[in-house]
């Protein structure tokens, strides 16, 4: 009895020091993480991988985009970029070429308007023939509360992102198909086409209808030599992406706190797996998604992982008020 009374007065203690804890602190547990898992900076495939390859990247002018055309072109492909801003596309080119010695051909294109992208597909032929590897990059995003959009905004972006998808893929698609000539189409979509986000809603929503088009053109077009898988990447640093998504960089820190990892990812690492997806390491891989985030989407998903917070003093506290119900 007295036994039972003291462990009962010592677990209270400690439930309510435990309490106050977890209402007073805000424990980082993550960021020391990241001394684990280095970045590898380097190209993954060997080099030639991509030799005598064509790639064609939307909205390769920037970012990700522009990482993944470096890596693709490193790797011997002659990369073809389009998007809105030719000046941006240009010097992007140039940067690229210079460092691979390997072209890079830039088109203008605006992915919303599909006479446009018919017109860069016949400048795409032109300039290098209908290419082996095709990565729907290009997108459009905001924050913004849902009952703030107008009609434009919701379009502005679902345009970019669902509609300038299929545009480019059936555009493509077509010309391949009646060509006789297979290809990997990949697209880039994000964490929350699964979940859905608030203040992105536009955005999830169209990712969302781009993971369909891609998982449906995977079982249909498997038959004229094509495979279509995603990648889902969690935060990585672009001006394009962080300009828009947090803007006064107040949630970056909160972000990487709740990164397993423990860190943001480098845009090269995500260049790495697109090239490995395109290339003919992966040709028995179609329909695939690929998350790419760190750990971000479960460590958001698991109603208990804040339980990471718990140090092993309190689960000394916890434990013995679960072992303290037996018989209860
Ligand atoms: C908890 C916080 C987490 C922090 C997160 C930090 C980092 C990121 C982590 C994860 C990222 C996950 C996913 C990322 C997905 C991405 O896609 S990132 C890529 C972002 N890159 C871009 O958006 C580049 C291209 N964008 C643009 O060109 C423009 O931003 C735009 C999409 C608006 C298109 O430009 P344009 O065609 O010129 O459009 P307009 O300026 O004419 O605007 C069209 C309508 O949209 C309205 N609008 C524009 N901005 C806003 C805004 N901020 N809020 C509300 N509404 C906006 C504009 O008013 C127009 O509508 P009306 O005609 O006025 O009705
Ligand atoms: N960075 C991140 O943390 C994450 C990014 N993503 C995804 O990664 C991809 C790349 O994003 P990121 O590099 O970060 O951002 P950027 O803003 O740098 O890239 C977006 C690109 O899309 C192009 N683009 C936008 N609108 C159009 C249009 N109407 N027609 C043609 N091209 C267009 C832009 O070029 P221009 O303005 O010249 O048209 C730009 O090069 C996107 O699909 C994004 O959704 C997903 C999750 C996380």
């Amino acid at each position: 009895m007295a036994t039972s009374g003291l462990l009962r007065r010592s677990v209270f203690r400690g439930f309510s020091s435990l309490k106050t804890w977890f209402r007073c602190s805000a424990v980082q547990f993550s960021s020391a993480q990241s001394g684990f898992f280095p970045p590898a900076e380097g190209i993954m495939l060997p080099v030639g991988a991509f030799h005598n390859r064509v790639a064609f990247i939307t909205g390769g002018g920037t970012g990700l985009g522009r990482a993944m055309t470096a890596t693709l072109s490193q790797l011997g492909a002659q990369c073809v970029i389009a998007s809105r801003k030719l000046d941006v596309l240009q010097q992007t080119a140039e940067e690229i070429s210079s460092q691979t010695g390997n072209k890079v051909h830039v088109v203008q294109c605006d992915v919303r308007d599909p006479q446009a992208v018919s017109r860069c597909v016949d400048q795409l032929e032109s300039l290098t023939g209908l290419p082996d590897v095709i990565i729907n990059n290009a997108a459009g995003n905001f924050v913004c509360p849902s009952e703030r959009l107008s009609p434009n905004a919701w379009k502005s972006i679902t345009d970019i992102v669902l509609n300038g998808t299929a545009f480019v893929t059936l555009e493509l698609g077509k010309r391949l198909i009646q060509s006789q000539k297979g290809a990997s189409f990949l697209a880039i979509t994000t964490i929350y086409a699964e979940s859905g986000s608030g203040f992105v809603a536009p955005s999830a929503s169209a990712k969302a209808g781009v993971e369909a088009l891609y998982k449906s053109l995977a079982a249909e077009w498997g038959r004229y030599g094509h495979r279509f898988n995603i990648i889902q990447p969690g935060p990585i640093r672009t001006k394009g992406a962080f300009s828009r998504l947090d803007p006064t960089g107040s949630f970056e820190k909160a972000m990487i706190d709740r990164i397993p990892v423990g860190r943001l990812g480098k845009p090269v690492e995500i260049a790495n797996l697109a090239a490995y997806l395109s290339s003919d390491f992966a040709s028995w891989m179609s329909g695939a998604i690929i998350r790419f985030d760190g750990g971000e989407y479960v460590s958001m998903a698991g109603e208990f992982n804040d339980l990471r917070r718990v140090t092993p003093e309190q689960w000394k506290v916890m434990e013995a008020m679960i072992r303290s119900t037996k018989g209860s």
